[in-house]
């Protein structure tokens, strides 16, 4: 048997952090939004009790320390399956680029296992079985729009945020998420308005939003990797209504509502970066059907 789930990539439309806690996290207040950038994850049931990766991106680990794995042995162990399960990641999301790449897929193998090995449990239920696995992991398994806080893992849903295009510029560097964490000095930061963008994205009001785009992560990003501020400095010169680093980056979007500036400004940076892409926001939350 055989299933075929896509796992969609995030951006952080805005992303605060409070303090540091005692764990060693940091608590956020992140408004995400998930958009049509996926990869594609295969599962297929397979004779012997094993759990394999399959991926031809030398940069997805093939071995435990993939979270699509960590998923499924979560799943397996907790749920005592004695099935096997061969899972295949066509990876379209670019790596460790802030856009939830790893989460996401882990996220898929949860709804999608849950599914073909018949466990019955609720999209609540997947979310918190995916906290485990990373903070992003539970957005992930819900997807649509949605306030998150605590590290990540407390999840509620929002309207879909307006609609418009998300241009992505990535960089070619990695960025290690727990480095960035470590260098952000709390005493620095200047909070967004998580209150103002949440107002606005319920009101359906596109101009708010993008006054209120807003991450604490990009100054430690920035100073780290002076390339992605270039890359945001340029986007804004095309004319993106609002530009922000999602996540702990590098990857930087853009908001344009016009297609033939989108048009533009995808062109423009396609010269300069090491990938670029055009999407819309998915809007809705996934179903567990
Ligand atoms: C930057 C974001 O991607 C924004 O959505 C997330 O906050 C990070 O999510 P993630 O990659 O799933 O993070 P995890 O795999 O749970 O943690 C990676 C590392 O980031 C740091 N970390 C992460 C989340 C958080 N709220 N505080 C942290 O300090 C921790 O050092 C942790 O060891
Ligand atoms: N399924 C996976 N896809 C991609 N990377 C994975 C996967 N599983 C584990 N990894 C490891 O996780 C690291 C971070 O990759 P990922 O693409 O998830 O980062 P990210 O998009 O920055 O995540 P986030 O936005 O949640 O911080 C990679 O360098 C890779 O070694």
């Amino acid at each position: 048997m055989k299933l075929l789930v896509k796992a969609p990539a995030k951006i952080n439309l805005s992303l605060d952090v409070l303090h540091k806690r005692e764990d060693g996290f940091h608590e956020v207040e992140m408004i995400m939004t998930t958009i049509d950038l996926a990869d594609r994850i295969e599962l297929q049931l397979i004779e012997k009790d094993e759990i394999k990766i399959i991926s031809h991106n030398r940069f997805v680990p093939d071995d435990q320390r993939n979270l699509a794995y960590q998923a499924a042995y979560l799943l397996k162990e907790r749920f005592k399956v004695n099935k096997g399960v061969a899972i295949t990641i066509e990876k379209i999301i670019p790596v460790a680029a802030g856009l939830a790449g790893g989460s996401s897929d882990a996220a898929a193998v949860l709804r999608g296992l849950n599914q073909l090995w018949d466990l019955g449990l609720t999209i609540d239920e997947l979310a918190e079985i995916g906290a485990e696995i990373g903070s992003d992991v539970s957005f992930c398994v819900y997807g649509g729009t949605a306030l998150a806080t605590g590290r990540g893992e407390i999840i509620e849903e929002l309207p879909a945020a307006p609609t418009c295009w998300i241009i992505l510029a990535k960089p070619f560097i990695g960025v290690s998420t727990a480095d960035v964490y470590r260098r952000l000095q709390l005493n620095r930061i200047t909070h967004p308005n998580t209150r103002a963008m949440i107002e606005a994205i319920e009101n359906g009001d596109y101009e708010g939003v993008c006054s209120y785009v807003g991450n604490v992560l990009e100054d430690v990003t920035f100073s780290l990797h002076p390339e992605v501020a270039q890359i945001k400095d340029q986007m804004k010169r095309f004319g993106a209504d609002a530009v922000l680093m999602s996540g702990s980056g590098p990857t930087v979007f853009g908001l344009v509502h016009h297609d033939s500036r989108m048009q533009r400004i995808y062109n423009g940076l396609r010269g300069f970066c090491d990938q670029v892409f055009a999407v819309r926001m998915l809007g809705e939350r996934h179903k567990l059907d």
